[in-house]
């Protein structure tokens, strides 16, 4: 379970994409969100887009395996679609913030690797969210107030990658999972291999 956290406009959603487009192993956890779409969002694929009802009756039903509110809109992880990746043994990426990685690092220690994204500067943290031109200025200005928040966190990830250049920055990222799918614990099938190269 590899999870990407950020303050809002940092670079998650693009490093996100990237990933999921070069690498066949890994497969997004798509949360459930109360929040607007955005343009060119898909709805199934970039989020379930819920009202408020639909999603308030998913978390009497105990459908997630997490959710918290975030800028005034309700955004969960789906159970169903964490437990069948992980049984299969699929690589799934997570795309949410602290409060959701503290729950899924208090339930599945073992199997999450934390990575957060900074910013340059808060001057370009702006800039890209004034940039990628999905928000209201309104909208803008209550995700730059929660940044600071968002980044008091940063010491509450295994890894952090500050996000000067998109290239390198996914460079990086891909190198982190990477090495974590090289740790022994994680390689099924291990011990069967060595057993058989040291039998003779
Ligand atoms: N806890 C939790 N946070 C989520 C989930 N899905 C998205 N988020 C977080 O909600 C925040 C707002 O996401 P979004 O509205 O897509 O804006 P973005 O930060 O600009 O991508 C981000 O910090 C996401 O990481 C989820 O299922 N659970
Ligand atoms: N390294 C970078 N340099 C310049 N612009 C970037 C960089 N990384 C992301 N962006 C742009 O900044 C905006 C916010 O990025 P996004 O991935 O939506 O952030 P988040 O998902 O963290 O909110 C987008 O328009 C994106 O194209």
């Amino acid at each position: 379970m590899l999870i990407l956290s950020s303050p809002s406009g940092a670079g998650k959603t693009t490093i996100a994409r990237r990933l999921l487009e070069l690498d066949p192993d890994i497969a997004m956890s798509v949360s459930a969100t109360t929040r607007p779409m955005r343009p060119g969002e898909v709805d199934g694929k970039d989020y379930h887009f819920v009202d408020r009802p639909t999603f308030d009756a998913m978390v009497e039903a105990n459908e997630f395996y997490e959710w918290a509110e975030v800028f005034g809109n309700c955004y969960g992880t789906p159970k169903a679609h964490i437990r069948a990746k992980l049984k299969q043994g699929q690589d799934t990426l997570f795309d949410i913030d602290w409060q959701g990685t503290q729950q899924l690092y208090q339930k599945a220690e073992a199997d999450v690797v934390r990575v957060f994204i900074l910013p340059p500067s808060i001057e370009e943290l702006r800039r890209r969210l004034t940039g990628r031109g999905t928000d209201s200025e309104d909208v803008i200005s209550a995700r730059m107030a929660r940044a600071q928040a968002e980044i008091s966190h940063w010491d509450g990830y295994d890894y952090v990658v500050v996000n000067h250049d998109v290239d390198d920055c996914y460079t990086q990222i891909a190198q982190i999972l990477a090495a974590e799918r090289l740790k022994r614990a994680r390689q099924t099938g291990l011990i069967g291999f060595v057993r058989e190269l040291t039998r003779a």
